[in-house]
């Protein structure tokens, strides 16, 4: 295990050359933490899946060193390696004679764990992607939606419940309304079971959703950018992040920022007390939370028609009122705060 602290993957000064003389990833250096959500984000050719696929030997480093929970993965055996390692690719690759459950459970079963165990896991994983296990199951990867074949996929990859997971554009089959539904759920599990990732993916909004920090790679695998979604889309490093994240990034940050008591405007008088005292307009169907996103906030104030709607707190009373001032105020807090950090 790695003492605490100590990143889970480690790359130091790796670099890597093709035999044909493409330099795919140049002198990079990249810690990933215990439990974090890494991105790696960028455009095609940029050496993402070069990097990815480093970290569980798939391809060779020419030089530097790729560390995994702190022994040099040139010291371990391949193969046990990638049984530590879960990955998760675009094609899922399901083995297509094996049933859904017999393909999640795969890795448990070559590690010896016995039939019954193996079972029950395969069964609590799919429950978990949101396939139902009595239902899928007894299927075969080809009775199966693209989607749904996806959903296995990353089940497969959490069966054994590795402590790290490598995932190179796992929701790319997927249509977008399924890839948002997917993207939410997988965060769900990723925080519930502490899973440190690395994800590639080449799609801006993905990496921001889902990333604790997030790594922008320009051609030749250079890291042009480590931070936050919000430091990334408030303050871009470079002219290649800043073109990368494009014209839209009030927009994709109201999508991850929070809507904060100093947002709000005082309620109409007579209305704190509480429930009893809500005016039917300030019905809790019509109200935004505390703490929900701003794109929510941004939705509910276009349905008012800009009129102000109330906010509940936690214990369901109305705390305030949000204005559209007040919205274009907490895109101005973030990313303000965002520019102190960086400062
Ligand atoms: N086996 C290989 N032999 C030679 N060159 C390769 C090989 N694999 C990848 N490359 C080259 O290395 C560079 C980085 O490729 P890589 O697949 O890591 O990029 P990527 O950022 O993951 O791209 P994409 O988003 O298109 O998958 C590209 O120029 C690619 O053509």
């Amino acid at each position: 295990m790695a003492d605490p602290g100590e990143p889970v993957i480690r790359l130091q000064a790796v670099r890597k050359e093709y035999a044909n003389g493409t330099v795919a990833v140049d002198s990079l250096d990249l810690d990933v933490h215990e439990h974090e959500l890494m991105v790696l984000v960028g455009p095609s050719g940029c050496g993402k899946s070069t990097t990815l696929r480093m970290v569980n030997r798939l391809v060779e480093p020419t030089s530097g060193r790729v560390l995994v929970t702190g022994e040099d993965v040139q010291s371990i055996d391949p193969v046990a390696l990638r049984r530590r390692i879960g990955y998760v690719i675009q094609h899922v690759g399901l083995f297509p004679h094996r049933t859904v459950a017999q393909n999640v459970g795969t890795v448990p079963a070559l590690l010896g764990w016995d039939a019954r165990r193996t079972r029950e896991r395969s069964a609590e994983l799919l429950d978990l992607v949101g396939l139902d296990h009595a239902t899928y199951g007894k299927r075969y990867p080809h009775q199966l939606s693209g989607g749904e074949q996806q959903r296995v996929g990353v089940a497969r990859a959490l069966a054994a419940d590795p402590p790290v997971l490598l995932m190179d554009e796992p929701f790319g089959a997927v249509d977008p309304a399924g890839r948002r539904h997917l993207q939410a759920e997988f965060w769900k599990i990723q925080r519930e079971l502490g899973t440190t990732v690395m994800l590639v993916t080449h799609d801006i909004d993905e990496a921001v959703r889902l990333g604790d920090r997030i790594a922008v790679f320009s051609q030749g695998g250079h890291l042009e950018q480590l931070a936050d979604a919000v430091t990334l889309l408030a303050r871009p490093a470079t002219d290649m992040v800043r073109d990368f994240v494009g014209t839209g990034r009030a927009v994709r940050l109201l999508g991850i920022g929070e809507l904060d008591e100093g947002d709000l405007e005082p309620l109409p008088r007579g209305r704190a007390e509480g429930p009893d005292d809500v005016a039917p307009d300030l019905a809790p169907r019509d109200a935004l939370e505390l703490h929900g996103r701003l794109d929510d906030a941004f939705a509910a104030l276009a349905a008012s028609g800009g009129e102000p709607v109330p906010v509940l707190g936690s214990d369901g009373r109305p705390v305030g009122m949000l204005s559209v001032t007040g919205l274009l105020g907490a895109l101005h807090r973030i990313t303000g705060a965002a520019e102190a950090d960086a400062a």
